[in-house]
């Protein structure tokens, strides 16, 4: 069974917009950030981005088809401060990545990209009733995208996703797991970041999204990304060859920035 969108060269981001018309609008995700041309703005440095998430919740991770994806019950979770007007809830959080470590991440640095990004997804619960309405609304959902480079260490936090993994191989597998996951572990130390407005970075590509992008990246072990490289992107019962269809890149490359402004907070 064709997939309507994925990243094989049948399917993937040049060809969205064939499905997808809002994929080629001018407010798409993810771009390059040029760091020349970034500006300063004090109102983002007077409100600090803040976040509250509870250390021990109950969480579902799940295989996508795209990639592996932890819903969250975000009760008693807030993001609000730096380029946000309310308070946003915390609604899934997952990861991009690529085959090999030179590649993966969705948004570039100076056209330099990560090994993967992490992307913790939330939405106005102020203005919205829900994610759904808020995901047709231009100020509706925050994302904070982490980048992740190689590091010598598993990091800690993320091996609690990733030994769920086995258990979600196959598209449409999912686990409910209930671990005192700390979110603030996925989160760099510094809270330097760059913001702009953008989109969803898969189909439909809703144009949606403040992008809060940290400058700072969190490691990631070789193994631990290895193991991301291991799901698959069918069905168990979909009958093909072991090899097949294996989730080795699900990241969109960037797109123009165009008139659009790219603010940054912190040096
Ligand atoms: N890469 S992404 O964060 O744009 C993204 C979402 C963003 C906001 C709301 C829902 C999203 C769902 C996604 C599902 C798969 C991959 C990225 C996704
Ligand atoms: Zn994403």
């Amino acid at each position: 069974m064709s997939l309507d969108w994925g990243y094989t060269d049948d399917n993937g981001p040049s060809t969205w917009a064939e499905k997808y018309p809002l994929a080629a609008g001018a407010r798409q995700s993810p771009v390059d950030i040029d760091t020349s041309k970034a500006t300063s703005d004090n109102s983002l440095v007077d409100r600090e981005i803040d976040w509250s998430y509870p250390s021990n919740c109950s969480y579902r991770i799940v295989n996508t088809g795209y990639g592996w994806r932890v819903d969250t019950y975000g009760d008693d979770t807030a993001l609000s401060g730096g380029p946000l007007s309310e308070v946003y809830k915390l609604e899934q959080f997952h990861c991009h990545w690529g085959a090999t470590n030179d590649e993966g991440s969705e948004h570039t640095v100076d056209g330099k990209s990560y090994a993967a990004e992490l992307h913790l997804v939330h939405w106005n619960s102020e203005k919205y009733s829900s994610f759904k309405e808020a995901a047709s609304q231009p100020d509706g959902l925050a994302v904070l995208g982490v980048f992740m480079e190689i590091g010598n260490a598993d990091n800690a936090e993320l091996e609690k996703i990733i030994s769920l993994i086995p258990k979600i191989i196959h598209k449409g597998q999912d686990s409910q797991a209930s671990f005192d996951l700390d979110f603030g572990s996925l989160l760099p130390e510094s809270k330097h970041y760059w913001t702009y407005l953008g989109s969803l970075t898969t189909p439909p590509c809703n144009e949606c999204v403040i992008w809060t992008v940290f400058k700072e990246p969190i490691t990631i072990s070789e193994r631990q990304l290895e193991v991301f490289r291991s799901l698959k992107s069918v069905g168990e019962e979909d009958a093909i060859e072991p090899e097949e269809g294996k989730l080795v890149k699900n990241y969109r490359p960037p797109l123009p920035l165009g008139n659009r402004v790219l603010r940054e907070c912190g040096p």
